[in-house]
């Protein structure tokens, strides 16, 4: 067994990062901003490349309003045309792709067009396969000015060989998502360790993590940031909003928007190899508000940290409180 499962497990919910001196007059004087890729972006979050957080209508709206986006991979017929239109309205086109053999003619469909997307993420459930290597390599010799991310991992191994692959960042989660059954019915995965599985990886990156999944409330994405991440993917904290693309249910007087995994039988059409659910989500009014409410808590994140941007977050000192930070509050 590798040393790093020696190292104690923990959670989001069972870490308190510890305030530092801060120097701020006013938490509107923290930067939350992020460079990733040759763009740098409001905050280090982006809504799941999931088809029940995400369509062409949002990924416009965040990628006007400087945010990071990655548009799914679950209408592949639509990917070549939505690059395109992005590039007409001036924006910065964010896809993503799978390893079977039609994406390697899309890729060579794209590189023979031009038709070149700024982002692209391989969105696999294993990512530290030798397919995903292969298509790492693919891509970053035929579309090698695109931003690579490759993912989903949960270990430093996996870091280093689809970093070593050429891949510009990785994404860490296995198994944490909300919407995720792969840890029940496989026994594999980064539920109820997450953050340790970040942290471990983070030890051996040369290149940006996004940590995926998992997510609870606004205060896990300053603790993504303390053990590691560039980026922090959001599912379900995302896809309640009026722009999420669920429907809206009302049921005893409230609202729900619904919200199922990459991997359930309803994206999949068919019961095989599901590793996802479908659920309902509370309603959370415009995603835009959720998101000023992210930036406003980070910098609040920032102004504990005693620092003025990020990179304060990255050195503060934390506590493990195994499971008591709740303090039976749900
Ligand atoms: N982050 C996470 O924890 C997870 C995310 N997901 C999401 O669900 C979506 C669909 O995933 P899924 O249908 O499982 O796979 P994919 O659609 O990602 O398929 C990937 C390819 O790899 C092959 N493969 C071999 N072993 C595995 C494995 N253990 N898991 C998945 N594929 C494997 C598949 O073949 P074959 O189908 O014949 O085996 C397929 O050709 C993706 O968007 C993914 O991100 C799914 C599970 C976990
Ligand atoms: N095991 C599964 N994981 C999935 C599936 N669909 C998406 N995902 C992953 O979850 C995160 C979002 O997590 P959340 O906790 O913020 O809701 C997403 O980015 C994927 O990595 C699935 O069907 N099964």
């Amino acid at each position: 067994m590798s040393n790093y499962f020696s190292m104690e497990a923990f959670d989001y919910d069972d870490i308190q990062l510890v305030p530092s001196k801060g120097i701020i007059k006013s938490r509107r004087d923290a930067d939350t901003s992020i460079k990733f890729g040759s763009r740098t972006f409001k905050i280090p979050v982006v809504p799941a490349n999931m088809e029940s957080v995400i369509n062409e209508d949002l990924a416009v709206w965040l990628a006007e309003n400087g945010y990071y986006y990655v548009m799914h991979r679950f209408q592949p017929e639509k990917r070549f045309d939505f690059i395109k239109r992005m590039h007409d309205k001036g924006l910065f086109a964010s896809i993503s792709v799978g390893i079977k053999d039609s994406e390697y003619q899309f890729i060579d469909q794209l590189a023979e067009s031009q038709n070149i997307p700024e982002y692209i993420t391989i969105d696999v459930a294993h990512g530290h396969s030798i397919y995903v290597i292969k298509m790492i390599k693919y891509i970053k010799e035929k579309l090698p000015e695109s931003f690579l991310t490759a993912g989903n991992i949960a270990t430093p191994e996996a870091v280093r060989e689809l970093e070593n692959a050429g891949a510009d960042a990785t994404k860490v989660g296995v198994g944490p998502g909300k919407a995720c059954i792969t840890k029940l019915k496989t026994g594999f995965g980064t539920g109820g360790w997450q953050l340790a599985a970040l942290r471990m990886c983070s030890k051996v990156a040369s290149k940006p993590l996004i940590a995926d999944g998992g997510i609870r409330h606004n205060g896990d994405i300053a603790k993504s940031v303390r053990f590691g991440a560039s980026m922090v993917m959001i599912g379900s904290m995302l896809a309640g909003h009026e722009e999420s693309p669920g429907h809206i249910i009302k049921i005893d007087g409230k609202n729900y928007k619904q919200y199922w995994g990459s991997a359930s039988e309803v994206q999949k059409g068919a019961y095989r190899n599901v590793e996802g659910k479908q659920m309902l989500v509370p309603y959370r009014g415009s995603i835009k508000d959720t998101l000023v409410e992210m930036q406003e808590d980070l910098q609040s994140s920032i102004s504990y940290a005693g620092g003025r941007d990020l990179n304060s977050i990255r050195k503060v000192d934390y506590v493990i409180v195994k499971n008591t930070i709740m303090n039976g509050d749900y």
